[in-house]
């Protein structure tokens, strides 16, 4: 059973132990191998990113731990709190969000129709037990299970920061807040992992500082796992315990963020892909090498090729 999220998690609960792992697991489209023979293992209360030049294979890695695509080969182990393990590989999503996996999406998916409160209340709702019979006939069980989900979605509003914006429609809030709003959501499911899929796209400095404290929180002050795909480098370098790196669907290096920000497979990767992010990760390197001049190098990282 997943934790509940709406109570804090003391952090010596939090051990080093592996909470997530995969083994040799290989995705193919058609002729094109988007994951090749991926092996990662995540720790129980740590912060992990996955990083990554356009195309790495990125979400492709999130959608096969989440079930929305299933690789044709290896194993994603989930360990829950609860000891055990499950396999995750070809189950369906709702089945590995209700395992403990809890995820957001590159594209916001909010219903934007629907209040804040709602969206949060929604997911919620699949955590809390009432039959159809005794919501339809307004029984106490219903009621009471009503003023649960009314309650965990309002303290969940809070913890993200949106306790001003309840009653707002999700689609009227500014971007950065619909952020908030879909952590929130999946938050309210309970999860032991949180997979975030690039939250810090399209918001602004201030909103990507708050994003930055907020995921500090989820994983400190409610015990949640968090996997983090970005392309913000500052945000994950500032943010992440460790690192893993894929290119062309390949993990490419693993390692703390200090080894990982001079890591020559990383550097090239990033360089050669031509993309937004080359120039980003050479701004970050003249800054590095400003700040902390001549250290040596990516020793202690892992390489993975
Ligand atoms: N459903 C699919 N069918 C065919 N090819 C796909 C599918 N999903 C992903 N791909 C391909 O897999 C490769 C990896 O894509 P993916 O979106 O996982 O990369 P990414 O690292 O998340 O990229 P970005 O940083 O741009 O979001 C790309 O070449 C993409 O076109």
């Amino acid at each position: 059973m997943a934790t509940d999220v709406t109570t804090p998690v003391d952090s010596s609960e939090r051990s080093a132990d592996t909470v997530l792992s995969t083994a040799g697991v290989t995705l193919r489209f058609g002729g094109l191998t988007v994951l090749d023979d991926v092996n990662v293992t995540m720790r129980r209360g740590e912060i992990l990113s996955v990083i990554g030049p356009n195309g790495a294979g990125k979400t492709s890695f999130f959608n096969s731990l989440t079930g929305v695509y299933t690789p044709q080969q290896g194993k994603i182990t989930f360990r829950p709190r609860s000891g055990g393990e499950k396999q995750l590989l070809g189950r369906k999503p709702h089945l590995v969000n209700r395992m403990g996996l809890a995820r957001t999406f590159q594209n916001i998916r909010l219903f934007g129709a629907l209040t804040a409160i709602e969206n949060v209340k929604i997911a919620a709702e699949t955590r809390l037990k009432s039959d159809p019979v005794s919501i339809m006939l307004g029984l106490p069980r219903a009621r009471k299970a009503e003023r649960a989900s009314d309650e965990k979605a309002l303290t969940l509003l809070r913890f993200v920061g949106l306790e001003s914006k309840l009653n707002e429609l999700a689609g009227s809030l500014s971007y950065g807040d619909q952020r908030s709003l879909e952590i929130a959501r999946a938050l309210a499911t309970d999860p032991e992992v949180l997979l975030l899929d690039e939250p810090a796209a399209g918001t602004n400095p201030t909103e990507k500082l708050e994003l930055e404290q907020l995921i500090r929180r989820i994983n400190a002050e409610l015990g949640v796992s968090v996997l983090l795909i970005e392309h913000d480098m500052r945000l994950v370098m500032s943010v992440a315990d460790r690192v893993v790196v894929l290119n062309f669907g390949k993990k490419i290096a693993e390692g703390t963020p200090s080894e990982i920000q001079r890591h020559p497979a990383v550097i090239e990767a990033y360089l050669g892909s031509g993309a937004d992010d080359a120039a980003a990760v050479e701004e970050m390197i003249a800054e590095l090498e400003a700040e902390h001049p001549a250290q040596d190098g990516a020793d202690g990282a892992e390489e993975d090729q």
